[in-house]
């Protein structure tokens, strides 16, 4: 009896192997096909389009949409994913039928580093989701707080500022990409944890070290998440799931150590509010999100979404533009001239001078067409079937606004790859979401809730940079992309500044 049992089993065993292969395949490509779907190019079983991705999945997505059309369906293994590549669908996505797809799938980042949704970015739509958006809004991001981070920022960029003239003194060289996401780390760490946590023992070297490491692990792919059966084994050999697990304990642990402090310690009265003070105030007026209460697991998943998304984002936005810059010497001239002009012989360059600098918008505008920060949406999920220019989209269906491929549209922007700043006079095209053609903060329910900040932070900067020095380049600037989730440049940027106006603040 045993002999036998135990024949049946080795006969049976390549089938039972094989069985999760076979669900795969008949899930993916027997039951589950829409009616009338966006078009898809031919695809391998299993690995769906993946293989044709790439490591820059904008740039080999709008190869396919020249061919297919500006909606298309692409399999990333089993998951059936749809990306859209104009303006037109980009406004059906995130307008037109916000509401139908605002929420976000269930990857497994969102589990492993994001707290299991408890955070912003990638949790699900829901009761929870809209009273964490509201708390962030009104108690985080609104524009009154972040009017009151103001001094902080300009102190921040003091330093930088006195930096660069050290070197611009001594003739040498400096790394600006590096300055400039250790400037924005440093403002945010402060906005966060404020200046008493900083000045007791935290390591802004390597705090900045551990959040280099959390952004390069969320940018990799994720076998599980395109191979819903197997693939978290693919993810344990190829390592990613513990170093995700050791970068999400690192960050844990400052901000578990945050928090206790600023329990701990009483702030004097000209110490100023910071967000761990703000959710800790919340915390102990009892709010709610959706029916529970908040903790202290709620107030670190907040504070890995600020990190994550807003440290990167600015400092990569001020690289592409400083990198931009420097390869068109016309633009850097007018561009100086306006900034230098319009601020005189003051010392510094003020929030309230921002709003005349016209051209500077237009060249922040232009780098974001050129080099959306986010080339590819945090991907939204269909919540009910609905339709995009014509074809059936499902629920469960993943959706992608490829902003990257929008932004060099020749349909919709004339000579798209070129540089010209100018192509934004008389035009009203603007960047907080409504115009399509230029989403560098996305858009509707899930755009950008702290765009204030972000843009607070990429224009008093690089106003404040342009306005004290001029810029020589020793080497040849490349605007080479890296892979990753945001789009950052491949090499580093060295500059040598040189002196002109000294600092007055
Ligand atoms: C120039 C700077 C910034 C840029 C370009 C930027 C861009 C973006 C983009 C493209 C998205 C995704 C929108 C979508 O999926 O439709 C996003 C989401 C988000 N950003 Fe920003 N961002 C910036 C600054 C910031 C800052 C400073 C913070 C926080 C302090 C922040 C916090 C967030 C959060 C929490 C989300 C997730 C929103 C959600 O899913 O509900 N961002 N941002």
């Amino acid at each position: 009896m045993s002999l036998f049992s135990f024949q049946i089993s080795t006969e049976l065993l390549p089938w039972l192997l094989l069985l999760p292969l076979l669900l795969i395949f008949f899930k993916t490509f027997l039951l589950r096909s829409p009616k009338n779907p966006p078009p898809c190019p031919p695809r391998l079983p299993l690995l769906g389009n993946f293989h044709q991705l790439g490591s820059l999945p904008h740039r080999s997505l709008r190869d396919l949409s020249l061919k297919y059309g500006p909606v298309i369906t692409v399999y990333l293994g089993s998951v059936r994913t749809v990306v859209v590549h104009s303006p037109e669908t980009a406004e059906e996505v995130l307008k037109l039928h916000d509401s139908e797809c605002c929420t976000r799938p269930k990857l497994s980042i969102t589990k492993s580093f994001f707290y299991d949704g408890l955070g912003l970015g990638f949790t699900q739509w829901g009761d929870y989701y809209r009273d964490v958006r509201k708390l962030c809004v009104l108690e985080l991001f609104s524009v009154k707080r972040a009017n009151s981070f103001r001094n902080l920022r300009e102190e921040e960029l003091s330093r930088v500022v006195d930096s660069l003239s050290d070197s611009a003194a001594s003739g040498s060289q400096v790394d600006l990409t590096e300055k400039l996401v250790k400037f924005v780390a440093g403002f945010t760490c402060r906005m966060v944890f404020g200046l008493s946590f900083l000045g007791s023992g935290i390591d802004n070297e390597r705090f900045l070290e551990i959040l280099t490491e959390a952004n390069r692990v969320i940018g990799k792919f994720a076998a599980e998440d395109v191979l819903p059966v197997f693939g978290w084994i693919i993810d344990r050999i190829s390592g990613l799931e513990s170093s995700r697990r050791k970068s999400f304990t690192d960050l844990d642990t400052f901000y578990r150590k945050a928090i206790d402090d600023h329990r701990e310690k009483k702030k004097t009265e000209e110490e100023r509010e910071d967000l761990i003070d703000v959710l800790l105030k919340l915390q102990s007026q009892e709010t709610k999100l959706g029916s529970t209460r908040i903790t202290d697991k709620h107030i670190r998943a907040i504070l890995m979404d600020v990190f994550v998304a807003g440290v990167d984002t600015s400092a990569i936005t001020m690289d592409w533009t400083m990198a931009e810059l420097v390869r068109h010497p016309r633009v850097m001239k007018k561009l100086q001239t306006e900034i230098r002009e319009r601020v005189g012989e003051k010392g510094k360059v003020t929030y309230e001078d921002l709003e005349s600098l016209v051209y500077m918008k237009m060249v922040i505008k232009e780098t974001w067409r050129l080099h959306a920060p986010s080339p590819i949406l945090i991907p939204r999920e269909a919540i009910s079937k609905f339709k995009i220019k014509g074809y059936d989209i499902y629920p469960g269906t993943r959706i992608h606004v490829n902003t990257w491929a929008i932004g060099r549209n020749p349909d919709v922007w004339n000579d798209p790859d070129e540089f010209i700043p100018e192509r934004f006079v008389d035009s009203n095209v603007e960047t907080k979401g409504t115009s399509f053609e230029l989403l560098p903060f996305g858009s509707g329910r899930r755009g950008c809730p702290a765009m204030n900040v972000g843009l607070s932070t990429v224009e008093f900067t690089l106003a404040n940079l342009l306005y004290h020095f001029d810029w020589k380049v020793t080497e040849e600037v490349s605007i080479e992309e890296a892979p990753g989730l945001t789009s950052h440049r491949k090499h580093p940027l060295h500059l040598v500044p040189l002196n002109v106006i000294q600092r007055k603040f």
